[in-house]
């Protein structure tokens, strides 16, 4: 198995950090890009392979789409590859294709296209044939179960010739990235109508206008370097993150709030933000249904830090690149932590007496989820720890083990 042990840090540290580019907004921008004629001008994309493999696709004349693990790379694609009528198979690992993907597809045949299932109705691998003329201008669809399907419906909806009226029902989870998508789509020149307490969005058809677009740093990525920082055991510890932005228009600089409250103080800088420490609350109450991603962290951080905390807004995490509260639960437990639903399929504990490590030798597994490794690495400020299957950050940010190596000794054994 390939693995990375982590030493502890034993040493105060003032490091600057160019973080990696969004690999949401980068995908955004080459769905809005590739529809308004590949003309635009996209800067700071991301190096991540969800967003490698987006570029590939577009560019691609197979018949196979092959997304690998990308969420959004699956969910926008099969929405373009629709409403550009071009026949594909879109396929992935074993686990994007236990992914439901039945809310979009049954909403694109709504509006006129033609796609079958080839394996279990509701998942991939699919087919998609195309699409003939616009059957409707309306869509229902549940807002509480991804808001990819919503993204990717939007971002074709000006194309089409009708336009597109979206209905949304339910709970909605993620709406910053959906908001991300419009603010997308209107640096590319179109005007979507959005009335959030009536829960409609509204595309009359227009054009994207080709445009220069520089995809910000990516919170998501920023979020262990919090988390690195509220664990670190000296109080002059110092990081500045690189091309973070205050008004962000990604969901998960919702950690500059949280880690407020972990001992972390967020001070905007001309080139991102520094990050120093600052005393820590005994306990915290979140809700992460506008910011998934940042949950993982959190809950290490927390129960690291013996910091007792209430989360909410957390269904959406069992489908995702793994069962993300399961794998969780099983890796808190190797430090004295848990993770316990209070409340069926809505409140959460975290508890952890914080420094109970016992002896060096914690190995945490990751299953094939880059945010399980960079989770845990911030361990490493207190403890050694091995991280399995390191490789696994690829997804969205590659640079993450060469970045870590400023603040942390890691060895990585040949196997
Ligand atoms: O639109 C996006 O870029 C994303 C939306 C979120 O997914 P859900 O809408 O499925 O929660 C998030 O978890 C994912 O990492 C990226
Ligand atoms: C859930 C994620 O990505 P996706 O859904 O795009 O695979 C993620 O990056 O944490």
């Amino acid at each position: 198995m390939e693995k990375v042990i982590l030493y502890k840090n034993s040493q105060v540290f003032d490091v600057k950090i160019q973080l990696a580019s969004s690999k949401s907004e980068s995908n955004r921008a080459l769905i809005i890009n590739a529809l308004s004629g590949f003309k635009g001008d996209l800067q700071n994309l991301s190096s991540a392979r969800d967003t490698q493999t987006m570029i590939r696709l577009l560019q691609s004349t197979d018949a196979v789409a092959d997304v690998i693990d990308a969420g959004t790379t699956m969910r926008f694609l099969t929405a373009y590859f629709t409403a550009t009528n071009q026949a594909k198979t879109m396929t992935g690992t074993p686990r994007m294709c236990e992914r439901p993907i039945g809310i979009l597809v049954e909403a694109l045949k709504t509006i006129g296209a033609e796609i079958d299932y080839q394996k279990q109705e509701g998942y991939p691998p699919l087919q998609i044939h195309g699409i003939g003329e616009q059957k409707s201008n309306e869509v229902t669809i549940r807002g509480d179960v991804s808001s990819q399907y919503i993204s990717a419906l939007l971002m074709i909806a000006p194309t089409l010739p009708q336009g597109l009226t979206i209905h949304l029902t339910g709970e909605l989870g993620s709406i910053p990235y959906i908001k991300m998508t419009l603010a997308q789509m209107q640096a590319f020149g179109v005007e979507a109508e959005a009335n959030w307490e009536e829960k409609v969005i509204k595309v009359a058809p227009q054009s994207y206008a080709p445009t220069s677009y520089q995809v910000e740093s990516d919170w998501s990525g920023a979020s262990y370097w919090y988390s690195i920082v509220a664990l670190s055991t000296f109080e002059d510890t110092k990081v500045e993150l690189f091309g973070l932005k205050e008004n962000s228009l990604q969901g998960d600089s919702a950690i500059v709030e949280i880690m407020s409250q972990l001992g972390v103080k967020s001070t905007f800088t001309k080139d991102g933000v520094l990050l120093t420490k600052v005393p820590a609350q005994n306990s915290l109450t979140w809700d992460f249904t506008n910011c998934p991603d940042l949950a993982q962290t959190v809950a290490v951080t927390c129960v690291a830090k013996g910091i007792e905390a209430t989360f909410t807004g957390i269904e959406s995490l069992k489908i995702k690149e793994t069962d993300r509260i399961l794998a969780l639960q099983n890796e808190l437990a190797k430090f004295g932590g848990s993770l316990t639903e209070v409340v069926t399929n809505t409140e959460y504990k975290v508890s952890g007496s914080g420094f109970a490590f016992g002896s060096a030798d914690i190995s945490i597994a990751t299953y094939d989820d880059h945010r399980m490794a960079m989770a845990f690495a911030p361990l490493a400020m207190l403890t050694d720890v091995t991280i399995e299957e390191p490789h696994v950050v690829v997804k969205s940010y590659p640079s993450f083990w060469d970045d870590l190596k400023k603040v942390v000794s890691i060895e990585q054994p040949t196997v």
